[in-house]
């Protein structure tokens, strides 16, 4: 494995409101590898993914991809960097009314100047690495069904195939457990670790007796992986009180506006 990532997160912070929602977040991607990214609900997950692709940019840190610092970028040279690489929605995020060979052709019509007959090759090209020529001429509806399983299976050979780096957020531990090299777990906002999947099958396989010698951290990532009912993520939320558990870290701030906001609706009645 090269020593240079491809994609350097470093010190990322992000606030919405007065909510620090990424604290220090630092991350390194290596070509050719599989990043699975995951935390509990609201951990910052997506938030962190937006500001790698520069949807949304930090209140400090820097996220380098290919060498190039992308939080000064202007939208113009944004787009410029985009183009090495490709976002994939959970919901596939295909326009519906083109056909799969369409949909594929797109990008390359509108960001390349190759000849339509190049473009035609192209496509054909992808979609035989992905198993679907053959579904070239279908509709994003005609196709979906009882896709889900195979993706699994196609990250894994794509990225073989291709030396694709791929950065996956996903909650399903089956999934994350196939495809991942390395994993990175978020936990409110900060970065609790980032290890090799071999670790995280560690923590997740330790007996229950074993795992009381664990430390902290540890025992809230088994407990995590396994979705286990009791541990220290249980706990947490029992010794947190009801507002904290429902508004997290937003939940002091709130409190302070209320009155506000109570004195606004009152005086609206009047
Ligand atoms: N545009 C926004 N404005 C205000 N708060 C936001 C915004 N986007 C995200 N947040 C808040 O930031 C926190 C992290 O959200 P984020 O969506 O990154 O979490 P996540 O780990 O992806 O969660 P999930 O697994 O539920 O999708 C949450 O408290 C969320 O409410």
């Amino acid at each position: 494995m090269p020593k240079e990532p491809v994609i350097k997160v470093r010190g990322v912070k992000k606030i919405f409101g007065e909510q620090v929602v990424l604290d220090g977040i630092n991350l390194d991607v290596y070509e050719g590898e599989t990043m699975v990214v995951m935390g509990g609900s609201g951990s910052g997950k997506s938030t962190l993914l937006r500001i790698m692709i520069g949807s949304i940019r930090p209140e400090e840190g820097s996220v380098e991809l290919f060498g190039k610092n992308i939080v000064d970028l202007d939208e113009s040279e944004l787009n410029e960097v985009r183009k090495k690489f490709g976002i994939l929605f959970q919901s596939g995020a295909l326009f519906n009314s083109m056909t799969i060979a369409e949909n594929v052709a797109l990008p390359l019509q509108e960001h390349t100047d190759l000849a339509p007959e190049i473009i035609d090759i192209q496509v054909k090209i992808k979609l035989e690495l992905v198993g679907l020529r053959e579904h070239a001429d279908k509709y994003p509806a005609q196709i979906s069904g009882g896709m889900n399983a195979e993706i699994d299976q196609l990250m894994v050979d794509l990225s073989k195939k291709l030396h694709v780096t791929s950065i996956v957020v996903t909650h399903e531990m089956d999934s994350a457990f196939t495809i991942a090299d390395r994993m990175a777990m978020l936990d409110k906002g900060k970065m609790l670790v980032v290890e090799s999947r071999e670790y995280f099958e560690q923590m997740r396989d330790t007996p229950l007796e074993q795992a009381k010698q664990m430390s902290q951290t540890d025992q809230l990532i088994r407990q995590f992986l396994r979705g286990d009912p009791e541990g220290p993520i249980t706990k947490r939320k029992e010794d947190s009180s009801y507002e904290e558990d429902l508004l997290g870290t937003g939940a002091e701030t709130l409190r302070e506006k209320t009155p506000s906001i109570v004195t606004t609706r009152a005086k609206a009645i009047q």
